[in-house]
């Protein structure tokens, strides 16, 4: 049987972590783009292009993957954003973790807007309306989610968003200086409404502390696909919210979650490629109950782009293409038309 590489990206510096924007974050600044690929994955195209940049860190330039939640546009509501396709995609790519950025409602009042949310545990309140598993077929999987967020890059992270907003403060009026909030839950309501007073209410004594659209399914299929995820939520209301507030705060805080990207993601890249932080790699590996023979064709084709450590099943005609191709950079078009630009400059 031919063999499937894990990484179909063959540059030196591939991008070992994907940026996920939420609302407001539909494009990083001070880029230096490498390539805009347009994937196709076997759950469709994602979101947006994905762009694989590079990036200026203290450590030095960094490769990184970005991504728009809600397309570059915000045109994609938070029920049909294709999280099935873009995590897939990123793990194609060669990401092995996500920093993912998220304007969340606050269910506290020490949580100001404008505050800055590094959660650590999720209530599922969506609707069972989003495709939320790669294992929805024959092949059984039960990945483990007791910790939603990968603990360690989490704890790595915390000190380092702390320092970004020290740094940012000289932008800022004292008065609405962002604090930092850790291990915190949040809630994940279907939308897009927002939620009503008894519902804010019922989240609070539950032990909910912030409140989005988004988080889920992401993070459940992140860890299917064995990557690490990380959330960096900003506060955008106060209750009771209206769009025009919501993007008010949003405005403002866009400067600053591109600091913290900018500030962070060096030395995270650089705990990635060290094994300081080990990642999820391994992980479903006791989580698959189906014996292969027992699954159809497509569907091992399917989970052999997501997981090729534990699926072998390339698609023959995929297979007869790349073999006739001299070289191949990114392959993640081979299920299907996927295209690439060329270099844009800075984006
Ligand atoms: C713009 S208010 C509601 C919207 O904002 C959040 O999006 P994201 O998490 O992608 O920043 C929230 O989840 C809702 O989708
Ligand atoms: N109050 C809120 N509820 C749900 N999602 C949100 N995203 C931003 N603010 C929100």
């Amino acid at each position: 049987m031919p063999s499937v590489s894990p990484s179909h990206y063959t540059m030196d510096n591939a991008p070992l972590i994907g940026v996920i924007g939420g609302s407001g974050l539909y494009k990083l600044d001070n880029l230096e783009i490498v390539k805009t690929v347009n994937p196709v994955t076997p759950w469709g195209p994602p979101s947006s292009p994905i762009t694989i940049a590079s990036l200026s860190t203290p450590e030095g330039p960094v490769t990184l993957a970005f991504l728009a939640r809600h397309g570059p546009h915000h045109n994609i509501p938070p029920s049909n954003v294709p999280s099935r396709a873009n995590i897939a995609a990123l793990k194609r790519i060669g990401v092995k973790a996500i920093v993912a950025f998220s304007a969340v409602g606050s269910l506290r009042e020490e949580i100001r807007p404008g505050d800055i949310i590094v959660p650590d545990q999720i209530i599922d309140r969506t609707k069972g309306v989003r495709p939320s598993t790669y294992f929805d077929r024959t092949m059984v999987g039960h990945a483990m989610f007791g910790e939603p967020f990968d603990v360690q890059l989490r704890e790595f992270i915390v000190p380092h968003v702390k320092e970004a907003i020290n740094t940012f403060k000289g932008h800022i009026n004292p008065s609405d200086e962002p604090r930092l909030h850790t291990k915190k839950t949040v809630v994940v309501m279907e939308g897009p409404q927002f939620s009503t007073r008894a519902e804010s209410n019922m989240y609070r004594l539950w032990g909910g502390d912030i409140i989005n659209m988004s988080a889920l399914p992401e993070a459940k299929l992140a860890r299917e696909a064995e990557l690490s995820t990380d959330y960096d939520a900003w506060r955008v209301d106060a209750a009771p919210v209206t769009v025009e507030e919501v993007m008010k705060t949003l405005r403002t805080n866009a400067e600053l979650s591109k600091h913290i990207t900018a500030s962070i993601l060096g030395a995270v890249h650089t705990a990635v490629k060290s094994g300081q932080i080990q990642g999820q790699t391994g992980q479903m590996q006791y989580s698959l109950m189906t014996p292969h023979k027992e699954v159809g064709a497509e569907e091992l084709h399917r989970l052999t782009y997501l997981l090729p450590n534990y699926f072998n099943y390339p698609d023959p005609a995929a297979e007869r293409r790349s073999r006739s191709r001299a070289r191949i950079d990114v392959d993640m078009d081979d299920y299907t038309g996927g295209e690439e630009h060329a270099p844009r400059g800075r984006q």
